[in-house]
């Protein structure tokens, strides 16, 4: 579990969290969502390390991530996958190399142990045979995939995804939610995805944040989302014509 209270961080003058607390549970997927410059990256970025928090605490199954010594964090990072926008693996590495690589930074395991590692992370997101194959031979959600075994293949407790479906086609985009979905149950991680997409919200959506102007402005479940009246959410949520009849459509069945 991890406990965020009170978070807030700024560059300069501009204060961009203004004291997020919330709080993401093991085995469920949590979203964060809100416009452009509400500060889901920031906020994503401070969750894992890359940004220190002026004020407030995140805490790690108990564990306060500010507080942490040098082998403390070094332990702490080996317990997080991430998966970040356009996939990020190495261009001239192979997909087992590419996926092999935590391995490689953070234990000192046999070769053969580290392969079957590999192997069994791959075969998990569905990506078989293609051990030998450079990025640049896959298709986007291919990449993905090995993106979300590379994430998992130190076996994590905590995974964060920026935008993991982006430059994906609809279809394909919802394949890779649910494969996140599914690892995150399966594994019981607790899992945070920075997103903008709103199939995603309704399809994997176990718990929604929406932040606005780097504060936390509502939070609940796809369900929920669906009967709020809180008028950001719903502007924000509903701003495209689909949408909006979609939710009417729900409301009217409901009642
Ligand atoms: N390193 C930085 N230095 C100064 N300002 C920053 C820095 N990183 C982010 N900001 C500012 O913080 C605000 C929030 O940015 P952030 O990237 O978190 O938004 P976002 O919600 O992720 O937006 P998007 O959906 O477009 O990715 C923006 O005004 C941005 O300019």
């Amino acid at each position: 579990m991890i406990e965020v209270k009170d978070l807030h961080k700024g560059f300069g003058d501009v204060q961009v969290l203004k004291g997020i607390s919330t709080t993401f549970h093991p085995g469920k997927t949590s979203l964060i969502i809100g416009q452009s410059g509400s500060g889901k990256t920031v906020f994503l970025k401070t969750l894992i390390g890359l940004h220190t928090p002026e004020k407030g605490t995140i805490s790690f199954d108990g564990r306060i991530s500010t507080k942490f010594t040098i082998e403390e964090k070094r332990q702490w990072r080996q317990e997080i996958g991430m998966v970040f926008q356009g996939s990020a693996l190495f261009d001239s590495q192979t997909v087992e190399e590419n996926v092999m690589f935590p391995l490689k930074m953070f234990t000192d395991n046999a070769n053969s142990e580290m392969l079957d590692r590999v192997n069994f992370a791959l075969n998990r997101v569905n990506l078989e045979n293609s051990n030998s194959k450079l990025p640049a031979e896959l298709s986007g959600g291919m990449q993905k995939r090995v993106a979300i075994a590379r994430a998992i293949v130190m076996n994590p407790k905590y995974l964060f995804c920026d935008e993991p479906n982006s430059g994906l086609d609809p279809q394909t985009a919802i394949v890779i939610d649910k494969l996140i979905k599914e690892i995150t149950d399966e594994y019981n991680i607790t899992t945070v995805i920075n997103t903008h997409d709103m199939n995603s919200v309704m399809e994997i959506g176990e718990k929604i944040i929406f932040l606005k102007n780097g504060l936390k402005a509502w939070e609940g479940s796809s369900n929920e989302i669906f009967k709020t009246d809180n008028e950001a959410v719903v502007d924000f949520v509903y701003s495209s014509n689909l949408f909006k009849k979609v939710r009417e459509a729900y409301l009217k069945e409901i009642k």
